[in-house]
């Protein structure tokens, strides 16, 4: 579970989130709100990217500010822009990248990375430079580069906002998959129909929090 006790996030002393209380337990969770209402600060809090500048963010109990690291490994982040996530030249290297920092036995991380390209249909591209890959293929692969690391909850960050449609239904289709926590802050309204629990921000305040069939037309409604 995720837990935010209060928390206010300001950029140079402009408020940004202004004290939100929440925990965060539910298998699939969405974020909506206009441009500017304070989402990726939100996604950016919860594994610790950013501190609040008040109040506390605890992931399973550990507190992104005392137990920083203990935090940050176990919520995977997922970028809009998979090239701010793509490091190194090949797929696999990528993939493998996250779990050598970790300092894990050569060949557990031979394992884990295999495990990873055959489950994401990734396995041909094993040894393809990634800048090459189309962005789609490349949302996949930075998308797989957080999963291998084995992280309890997942953040995505508009996961399908630069795709076309048929690598957005490709993006949905894996996170429909996944076994772990995840929130999503997305503009994609359609994807957020069969989530648990959808947020809806409003200038850094939470203003609706219900079932997708409550909040969605409850954002609806106060865009118009
Ligand atoms: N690093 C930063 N420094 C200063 N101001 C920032 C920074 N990041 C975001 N902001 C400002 O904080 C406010 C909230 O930004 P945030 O990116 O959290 O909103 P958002 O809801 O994700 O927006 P969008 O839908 O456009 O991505 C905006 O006014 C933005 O300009």
């Amino acid at each position: 579970m995720i837990e935010l006790r209060n928390v206010f996030h300001s950029y140079d002393g402009r408020p940004v989130l202004n004290g939100i209380s929440l925990s965060l337990a539910e298998r699939r969770i969405a974020v909506l709100g206009c441009n500017g209402s304070g989402k990726s600060t939100f996604a950016r809090l919860l594994n610790g990217l950013i501190l609040p500048t008040e109040g506390e963010v605890l992931v399973d109990g550990h507190d992104t500010r005392r137990d920083a690291r203990a935090a940050r490994q176990r919520v995977g982040f997922v970028f809009q822009n998979p090239d701010v996530q793509i490091v190194y030249p090949t797929v696999a290297e990528d993939i493998a990248f996250g779990l050598k920092a970790r300092k894990l036995p050569k060949e557990e991380i031979a394992r884990r990375v295999e495990a990873v390209l055959d489950r994401y249909g990734l396995g041909r591209y094993r040894d393809h430079p990634a800048h090459k890959l189309s962005g789609g293929e490349k949302q996949l692969l930075a998308i797989a580069g957080v999963l291998v690391l084995e992280p309890h909850h997942l953040v995505f960050d508009e996961p399908t906002t630069l795709l076309d449609l048929r690598n957005r239904r490709k993006v949905i289709e894996m996170i429909r998959g996944l076994s772990q926590t995840v929130i999503v802050v997305t503009h994609d309204l359609d994807m957020v129909r069969e989530f648990d629990r959808v947020l809806v921000l409003e200038d850094g305040r939470v203003v609706a929090d219900d079932l997708p069939a409550v909040a969605v037309p409850a954002y609806v409604r106060r865009l118009s």
